[in-house]
């Protein structure tokens, strides 16, 4: 990941003025998700475009040494190397974007990829992950201890009370001091939005994360009852527009929770060339985070370049 934001100043008069046209977001959202897609070969190039954008992803109370480092392999070679070769693409070095764990499970993941000799980057929740409602102090320690352990990415969950009450300026500070506790890592900020009571409070949190210094917005922690929608992704991609026209600095786009399907990453696509421009379709500025979503992949480039459904033991496990 290369760009960085600086941040801005709190500007709470563009604050107060957000006013998000609810009916337009849900129509411009269904037509996202009901139109034709890319087909065949070029069906493929964005699938193994949206493969490069993942943040493979485990975050369960179960996780332990083994399964991040099945992970971490897997997030080397995603897709199985005779179906590259058939395509043609094997030597482009496609790796899934980040390996996305638990602060406890970072050494593991950097051992792993290290044991591999793999630059993929590791990225760690934290602040609290999921609900962020933890002591201030000890969100701000669990960033330093997970960037001390050698994660590069941090995808911090925002205090979902602050957007809830409409205090912008206690949220700003949070999120300004999660920045500097990140040092050289980047941050991508969670804003939960399935718990945020409205399209206008995701408009006006994604703007103060930007503001504060978020090199990604990112919706959810996949662990809300909603996770990723089209209407809130579109309302968080015209706050990155706008937040990019008004400074020009680029902040990126982490859609999680939720994701499963090919087709589903290729709607993500869309959206993100459509809305954003070619810039975002990289995983410079754009991730999916999944869990799941993987192995649909690649069960549709193992039929793009077989003609046959894969059988469950065909392919190896994300
Ligand atoms: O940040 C990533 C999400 O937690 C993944 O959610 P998921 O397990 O629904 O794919």
């Amino acid at each position: 990941m290369s760009v960085r934001n600086p941040g801005a100043g709190l500007d709470l008069g563009w604050i107060s003025r957000v006013q998000v046209n609810q009916p337009a977001v849900l129509r411009r959202a269904e037509q996202i998700q009901t139109r034709r897609t890319v087909k065949k070969d070029w069906q493929a190039a964005w699938l193994l475009r949206a493969v490069t954008c993942i943040d493979l992803t485990t975050l369960s109370g179960d996780d332990t040494a083994s399964n991040v480092h099945r992970l971490c392999f897997k997030a080397k070679r995603p897709i199985r190397e005779d179906l590259l070769r058939a395509m043609n693409m094997h030597d482009q070095g496609i790796t899934a974007g980040a390996v996305c764990v638990y602060p406890a499970r970072v050494r593991d993941a950097v051992q792993a990829l290290k044991a591999a000799g793999c630059k993929i980057p590791v990225a760690s929740v934290a602040t609290g992950f999921p609900a962020g409602q933890t002591p201030l102090k000890t969100r701000l320690e669990e960033v330093r201890l997970a960037v001390e352990d050698g994660a590069s990415e941090l995808d911090i969950v925002i205090n979902r009370t602050l957007v809830l009450t409409g205090q912008w300026e206690a949220l700003y500070e949070e999120i300004r001091q999660f920045h500097e506790a990140c040092g050289e890592a980047h941050m991508k900020t969670i804003l939960g939005t399935g718990d945020l009571g409205s399209l206008t409070n995701i408009y006006k949190a994604s703007l103060v994360a930007m503001m504060a210094g978020s090199d990604f917005i990112k919706t959810s922690t996949g662990k809300e009852s909603v996770n990723a929608t089209f209407p809130v992704a579109l309302v968080m991609v015209r706050a990155i527009r706008d937040f990019h026209c008004k400074t020009g600095i680029k902040v990126g786009f982490k859609p999680a929770g939720g994701i499963r399907s090919a087709k589903e990453a290729l709607a993500w696509l869309s959206l993100m060339k459509e809305e954003l421009g070619a810039d975002w379709l990289k995983p410079e500025l754009f991730r999916l985070g999944a869990s799941s979503l993987l192995g649909d992949i690649e069960r549709q480039i193992y039929h793009h370049v077989t003609g046959r459904y894969a059988a469950y033991h065909d392919l190896p496990m994300a």
